[in-house]
């Protein structure tokens, strides 16, 4: 059992955290591995509260939960990394650590559903989750805004499965599954899944009325080969899991796609100093950084009589017109004691995806030399996404 103990102010209750399976006798919490706060002394009287402290409400620092170990842990420390935003962890046991780059803010490592938890608490202000995990332990509190609904990894999917084999072996869709004569109100279909609460307002707005689930924390795919479960609910990506334990997805069956979110504690953003700023920041670096990736800087150099002229053959071709059209620069030399500039440099930013054909229509416009680089970095005036959250916020 983990323990650990806050003693606060003489007159308020002390303070322990503990893993809830050891809680469940008092627990109201609908979840099998929360952590609960227990206020003792007084055995009778044993609140099971779903997070803070009361003096957390008093502490100073801005509070982001990361992921601390599983698929999304180390993915998150890389694009934060990308952003210069380097999260700096004294030991990888330690679950508190710092970003220099941003003042007074505290990286909590938690795990995902706990991070949706704290912030629901107040216990943290940022997080970066994925969109099933927030959904899940969020269940549509107002309180979670997405500042960043796309950190473009952790896809998956989250999508009812069944076996491709004996009474499913020709169904193929929700309806085809509602609509089977073996699911009653006495033998109702058996879906296993660790989503408790999206599960059944899957089924429920589906019109699923005989349906029942039992639960666990992974390896879901082989209920049905054990018999306990007719169908399941959980997360795809490549679908190989699913192959492997003969189990196949099907059509309507996708409750959501998810990936890594950045989200906030709406509370936090309006009450807490310096958080809306440094929501601010965090967005504006993520921003420019998933932006740029998807691009490269293309640098030629093309003979013409002028900018203009050079620039009139470039935007000529679909794949050159860059993010506001081409920068043209003369290139100077000294001929026969004369400078004179017969070459222009051109340079545009291409999307990666369409690199190949935009190198062709460079070189049919009479482009040489070209060099491709990476980018780092694109801002905007203003990201979209920044407009968005202020008018979420009322401000
Ligand atoms: N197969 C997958 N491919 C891509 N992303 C996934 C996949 N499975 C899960 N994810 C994403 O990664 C997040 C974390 O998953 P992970 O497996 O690390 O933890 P978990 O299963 O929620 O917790 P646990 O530690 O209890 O296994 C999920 O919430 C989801 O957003
Ligand atoms: O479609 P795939 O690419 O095969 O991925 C899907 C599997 O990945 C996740 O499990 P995970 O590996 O996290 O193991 P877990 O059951 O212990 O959570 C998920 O719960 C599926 O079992
Ligand atoms: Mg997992």
């Amino acid at each position: 059992m983990n323990l650990s103990l806050q003693l606060h102010l003489q007159c308020t209750p002390l303070h322990i955290l503990v893993k809830s399976a050891t809680a469940t006798a008092t627990a109201t919490t609908r979840s099998w591995s929360c952590y609960a706060s227990l206020s003792i002394p007084q055995p009778s009287n044993i609140n099971v509260l779903n997070g803070s402290s009361p003096l957390s409400s008093e502490r100073k620092e801005i509070r982001l939960g990361l992921p601390s170990k599983g698929r999304m842990s180390n993915d998150t420390l890389e694009l934060l990394k990308n952003c210069q935003l380097s999260v700096k962890q004294v030991n990888p046991r330690q679950y508190v650590a710092e970003i220099p780059q941003l003042s007074n803010l505290e990286v909590w490592f938690q795990r995902p559903k706990d991070i949706v938890r704290k912030l629901l608490s107040g216990d943290l202000d940022l997080g970066i989750v994925g969109l099933d995990t927030l959904s899940e332990y969020g269940q549509g509190n107002e309180d979670l805004i997405i500042v960043h609904e796309a950190l473009e990894y952790g896809d998956c999917r989250l999508s009812l499965a069944i076996p491709q084999y004996g009474i499913f072996e020709n169904i193929n869709s929700l309806e085809e599954l509602s609509k089977m004569p073996q699911w009653t109100e006495d033998k109702p279909l058996r879906v296993a899944t660790g989503f408790n609460y999206l599960g059944p307002k899957f089924m429920r707005e589906n019109g699923l009325t005989h349906v029942t689930f039992s639960t666990a924390d992974g390896a879901l795919e082989a209920a049905p080969a054990m018999g306990i479960a007719d169908a399941i609910l959980d997360l795809v990506s490549s679908g190989t899991t699913l192959r492997e334990n003969n189990l196949k997805e099907i059509e309507g069956g996708t409750v959501l796609e998810s990936q890594a979110v950045l989200v906030a504690s709406r509370k936090s953003m309006i009450q807490r100093t310096g958080v809306l700023e440094t929501t601010h920041e965090i967005l504006e670096r993520l921003e420019a950084h998933l932006r740029a990736i998807g691009q490269f800087t293309v640098t030629a150099n093309m003979r013409g009589s002028s900018a203009e002229e050079v620039a009139e053959r470039v935007l000529s071709q679909p794949s050159l017109s860059g993010l506001q059209g081409p920068t043209i620069s003369p290139v100077f030399c000294k001929r026969d004691g004369k400078v004179t500039a017969d070459y222009y440099a051109i340079v545009i930013c291409v999307p990666k995806k369409a690199l190949y054909k935009s190198i062709q229509q460079l070189r049919a416009i009479g482009g040489s030399g070209v060099l491709i680089s990476p980018l780092t970095y694109i801002f905007d005036e203003e990201t979209p996404r920044w407009r968005q959250l202020l008018s979420e916020l009322g401000l």
